[in-house]
């Protein structure tokens, strides 16, 4: 090799990566969809070309293609892997038998149905049972299908034991996780990530992974989608910064696992059904990389809320983190978004969310604390479900209270403590049997508006008396 090239090398990575120990003091790169390059030893990542005629250390070179080929520059996704053994080192895919599973892509009448009411889920239980987080994944609702490459699905998890010696691989889109109950340890095929409530972590179409449990049980919600990737709200008239800024996504740097593992388990979700394939290593075998497709994480708490400051309530747009869009402008097929803790200010204004109805379909979920549109029932773990079309809004004593008080409005803190999340879409999602039969649901949940009075009065046309 060339003196130059060293030099260049090591100009470009600094000292020696070193291989990090386990989740402990985890090293991410920092950016949105950057092109990344890693290398777990030094001189790992062959240089100037991809495909070189031996990889160095003896690696093979490995493309993951997360766009098609010819995907215009700016959306165009692909990394390249440096593995010890090719992905394609495994005995034949077989149908893996996950017993009661309600995982599910196919949203026709056998493991779905509509309805247009409002619904709402208490939180699922912890299993008793050993349960691992692909073995704890349950479908709420989805639309569209994975072979068409359009829809959507939102599933649960709860889990209580890491996977051991198994990887999985979702083939049929990206995992969008919001972990609300208990830490993730997060192995991919581009390194380790740790990922705890607050923050959401995107493993993209194909990409292996396997979830440990450093606090025990678990619980959370996943947002899949088929068709596209999530990509950063354009900011328009708010100018470069604010909302979730680039430089606060994280991805790993290269990590691997060369030890012995026979009978190593790939479990590969393909068009909503579970295969399996054995494999005598860790699929974690990636000793360098380099692309602009990989998984990241992204801490909540960095999102940087810009709102009302003079008066009215914004549509809920404005808290998008990520969006992953449909061939409809401005349309998304999942916009991820989240009700941070801030301050509210806005001038004789109802503040809560207001009363509507959507061409929109909202799932939300709740991480933790309390959501500001429901005094009580919508609790952390729990979810909730208004369809296209369906009203829905603050609950009864939620509006009592932001309209008793005649004053001007306060600024009031939404505390520290409150993390509510939406997947907004733009496809009509079916419900599956799994979560219209689950104990959890609240058949109450429509009373929480019926106690909203008629508040008209043809002597007051003058509406809030100070305001005038
Ligand atoms: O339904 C909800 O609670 C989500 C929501 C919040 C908001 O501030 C405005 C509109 C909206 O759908
Ligand atoms: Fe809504």
């Amino acid at each position: 090799m060339a003196p130059f090239e060293d030099d260049a090398r090591k100009n470009l990575l600094g000292a020696e990566a070193d291989i990090p120990a386990g989740f402990d003091n985890l090293e991410y790169q920092s950016g949105f969809s950057n092109h990344f390059e890693s290398e777990a030893l030094p001189g790992a990542l062959p240089k100037v070309r991809n495909n070189p005629k031996v990889c160095p250390y003896g690696l093979y070179a490995e493309q993951l293609t997360g766009t098609a080929f010819t995907v215009p520059r700016s959306h165009n996704q692909r990394s390249w892997l440096y593995r010890i053994k090719p992905s394609v080192t495994h005995e034949p895919f077989t149908p893996l038998e996950v017993p009661n599973t309600s995982l599910t892509s196919d949203f026709s009448e056998k493991n779905a149905t509509i309805t247009p009411n409002q619904l709402r889920w208490m939180p699922p239980d912890i299993p008793a049972e050993p349960t691992d987080f692909v073995e704890g994944l349950f479908t709420m609702c989805g639309a569209g299908s994975p072979e068409s490459r359009t829809g959507y699905a939102v599933h649960m998890f709860v889990a209580n034991t890491s996977m051991d010696g198994k990887a999985f691989a979702n083939a049929d889109g990206d995992f969008l996780i919001v972990p609300q109950q208990g830490r993730l340890h997060v192995s991919t095929e581009f390194g380790l990530l740790q990922v705890a409530p607050g923050e959401i972590v995107v493993i993209q179409h194909g990409m292996r992974f396997s979830v440990g449990l450093p606090d025990g049980p678990s619980r959370g919600y996943v947002c899949e989608v088929f068709g596209d990737h999530f990509r950063l709200p354009d900011l328009g008239p708010i100018g470069a910064n604010g909302l979730a800024n680039p430089r606060d996504f994280q991805t790993p740097v290269a990590w691997f696992d060369d030890s012995e593992h026979a009978g190593y388990v790939v479990v590969h979700k393909f068009e909503g059904l579970l295969f399996q394939a054995k494999q005598d290593f860790s699929p974690f075998n990636v000793v360098a990389w380099h692309g602009n497709y990989a998984p990241y994480k992204y801490n909540l708490a960095k999102f940087c809320p810009v709102n009302a400051v003079a008066f009215d309530h914004m549509d809920p747009s404005i808290f998008t983190v990520l969006t992953c869009p449909t061939t409809k402008p401005g349309t998304a097929a999942v916009d991820f978004v989240v009700f941070p803790p801030r301050w509210s200010v806005a001038e004789n204004t109802f503040r809560p969310p207001y009363f509507h109805r959507n061409c929109m379909n909202e799932f939300m979920g709740l991480v933790r604390g309390r959501y500001e549109a429901k005094a009580a029932g919508f609790v952390p773990g729990g979810g909730s479900l208004h369809v296209c079309m369906t009203p829905h809004g603050p609950d009864t004593s939620t509006y009592e209270k932001a309209v008793a008080d005649e004053g001007p409005n306060q600024p009031e803190k939404l505390p520290d403590d409150t993390l509510a999340f939406m997947f907004e879409s733009s496809f009509t999602p079916r419900i599956t049997w799994t979560a219209l039969k689950s104990p959890k649901l609240d058949h109450d949940y429509y009373k929480c508006w019926l106690g909203l009075r008629s508040h008209f009065d043809r002597s007051k046309p003058e509406g809030s008396k100070w305001y005038q």
